[in-house]
């Protein structure tokens, strides 16, 4: 499934927080929005599942205006992963799993033996089969992470959004994460903050800085030092190949990463 952004702009708080963004994400692609703390990220990402409204411009499934689709037509086309997932701290971890084939039922359907064997496969590809019977209130930060993970598989949506989802993981469950979602051949739009995991595992990436696309291509295209020093305020150093590149960062003396990039390119419409 197609995923368009066609000239999104957010308010809140009296602010356009996003502006004029324009962003298209093919199928079966998987994209990474980076960007410094506040850039507007998580915001663009709510107007697609359909948490914000945007005060102008049009966010498309395939075509569609997302905002003309019933909450079921949303919730079977999109699934999405937060940060610091709200949880039903009463509910075992199978029971939450269980919740991403709601939208799959009429209302107040039972689960059937398929949406069983779709939770038992999800919470195995999340690495949560032993986990299966423990109340989430239980859990670590990362095990939790990896049970809205393994509802958002469940869910079986053509397009994941995916929220920072690895701020709680260890470095391996970063890699099987990020592995894992790109092996599904799902379209999948992921907010990150760590760049050689978006060089690695993204098709493209997007750089959002003070609410605008500043940049947008293959990562090892889009990620040049210049870029990474202007958005971030860090100086990096790319080890590795060219085409497959390492970074390693240093923060500038005195160095903040910048509102406004001043020498990065602005554009108002980007496919990537
Ligand atoms: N409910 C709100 N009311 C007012 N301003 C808000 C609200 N939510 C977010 N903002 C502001 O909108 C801007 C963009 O926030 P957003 O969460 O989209 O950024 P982000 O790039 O996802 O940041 P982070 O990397 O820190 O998660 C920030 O300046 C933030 O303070």
């Amino acid at each position: 499934m197609r995923v368009e952004f066609d000239d999104v702009t957010v308010a809140l708080g009296g602010r356009d927080v996003v502006q004029q963004a324009s962003l298209t994400v093919d199928s079966g692609t998987v994209v990474g929005l980076v960007g410094p703390n506040g850039s507007g990220k998580s915001s663009l990402l709510r107007t697609l599942y359909r948490a914000l409204k945007p005060r102008q411009g049009t966010v498309r499934l395939d075509g569609q205006d997302v905002q003309r689709l019933s909450g079921r037509q949303a919730a079977r086309a999109v699934a999405v992963m937060l940060q610091d997932p709200v949880t039903d701290f009463d509910l075992s971890v199978q029971e939450t799993v269980l919740l991403g084939r709601a939208p799959h039922h009429a209302s107040f359907g039972r689960d059937t033996p398929d949406d069983l064997r779709i939770v038992d496969e999800a919470m195995r590809r999340a690495e949560i089969t032993d986990l299966a019977d423990r109340m989430v209130a239980t859990l670590s930060g990362g095990q939790r992470q990896r049970v809205m993970l393994a509802r958002a598989l469940a869910q079986e949506s053509p397009v994941l959004v995916l929220d920072e989802p690895s701020n709680h993981l260890d470095i391996s469950h970063q890699h099987e994460l990020m592995s894992t979602v790109r092996s599904l051949g799902r379209t999948v739009i992921a907010a990150l903050h760590d760049l050689n995991l978006a060089t690695q595992y993204c098709d493209r990436v997007v750089v959002l800085a003070a609410g605008r696309i500043v940049a947008a291509g293959p990562p090892a295209r889009v990620f040049s030092p210049e870029l990474i020093r202007t958005t971030f305020g860090v100086d990096v150093r790319v080890l590795g190949d060219a085409d497959d590149p390492v970074f390693a960062f240093r923060r500038l003396d005195g160095g903040e990463g910048q509102d406004v990039p001043p020498s990065t390119r602005t554009e108002s419409s980007v496919r990537t």
